[in-house]
């Protein structure tokens, strides 16, 4: 089988089959760049836009061993809109991508001949993905649904343990010497043991949400299309959503992003809740009005807030609600284990696969 090198700027890097990242000098790189490439003749062509683990790449290359294999080798930055562009201009069978990226109509329209079959993404979210421009470019779009749902409600749980107990002004404390004797009274938070807790939007993550609070003899409200029987099994009352942002001592957003629920949470829902209570969001940072939850938290309409999504993400270390000691901000990790990340993927590289193939995918959105 031959291999080709690819000449990227002004550096040439011979990849041979097998070669991995870990094995070559990352200061050989030129940082603006796709680097790691292998190219033979008639594979399909296939982007993936960050660096994932080899075993996951392995698997395309056993499934198609002649695929010409882009992977932008950073893992911590996107790939850069320009590159991915030109990516796709260049004829691409299929990509992988991440949440970061933006796979919308303009970038659809320069796959020559519609060349573009198969959009696979490393997340459960798809609202970077414009579906009905994947629909009209007959391109198959797949998610990575399930596995990352209990590392998820995991995140979610500590998350609300760690705003509702002030971790983040006790941590802070003792970083920075503010520590004195204990006290009856410092750093008191609120309680999550038989909390009120409410889930907006009853899907998957949703009720592993739930299942996590009735360990803490919590009382479960939730909000949803309409009634679920996991929800009745369980013993968690479906409400509508006033009722759930008036009677919630917890409230959590468990949607998708739609325009239904993009800036569901507004002050307009805030100025509902109890002065008490407490908003955790590890969904979308869209659908957050936030501007109006920093007012909130600030003149005390509600009691304090964790969020592991924004907007922007990331958020810079200058933005206001950095400045309030009611809120804790996570950088995204909600699915962030190891177990977990390696299993979307593998599913991320199933599906990829199962496009390429002209296969219905694994865990298809369309
Ligand atoms: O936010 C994370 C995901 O959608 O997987």
């Amino acid at each position: 089988m031959r291999h080709h090198s690819l000449l990227f700027q002004s550096s040439c890097i011979l990849f041979n089959k097998g070669k991995t990242l870990k094995n070559v000098k990352r200061s050989c790189f030129p940082s603006n760049y796709l680097l790691y490439c292998q190219k033979t003749a008639d594979g399909p062509k296939v982007l993936v836009t960050r660096k994932l683990i080899e075993p996951a790449l392995q698997e395309i290359k056993k499934a198609f061993p002649n695929v010409h294999l882009d992977v932008w080798p950073e893992e911590t930055t996107p790939i850069p809109r320009t590159v991915l562009q030109e990516k796709v201009s260049s004829g691409v069978d299929g990509i992988i991508c991440m949440l970061t990226d933006k796979i919308n109509g303009d970038l659809l329209k320069q796959s020559p001949q519609n060349k573009l079959k198969v959009v696979s993404t490393m997340s459960v979210g798809f609202n970077h993905i414009d579906i009905e421009a994947c629909r009209n470019h007959n391109i198959k779009v797949g998610n990575t649904p399930d596995v990352l749902t209990e590392t998820t409600a995991d995140l979610v749980l500590g998350l609300t343990l760690a705003t509702s107990r002030r971790f983040r002004e006790a941590i802070r404390s003792v970083e920075e010497g503010t520590w004195g004797s204990w006290s009856p009274y410092w750093l008191c938070g609120v309680d999550v043991h038989h909390a009120k807790v409410g889930i907006v939007g009853f899907g998957r993550i949703g009720q592993a949400v739930a299942r996590r609070f009735l360990g803490f003899d919590c009382t479960i409200l939730y909000n949803s299309r309409s009634e679920k029987e996991e929800g009745r099994k369980m013993g968690a009352s479906f409400v509508d959503l006033d009722t759930l942002l008036r009677e919630s001592d917890i409230v959590i957003p468990q949607c998708l992003l739609s325009e239904e629920t993009r800036n569901m949470f507004n002050m307009d829902a805030f100025r509902k809740m109890k002065p008490t209570a407490i908003f955790i969001n590890a969904s979308r940072g869209e659908v957050v009005d936030q501007e109006a939850l920093y007012q909130a938290l600030k003149e005390g309409i509600i009691r304090a807030a964790g969020l592991d999504v924004c907007v922007p993400e990331p958020l810079p270390p200058s933005h206001p609600l950095l400045s309030l000691p009611n809120c804790i901000v996570l950088p995204h990790i909600g699915s962030a284990s190891v177990s977990t990340r390696e299993k979307m993927s593998y599913m991320c590289v199933q599906n990829l696969i199962a496009g390429l193939q002209g296969q219905s995918l694994p865990f298809q959105v369309l």
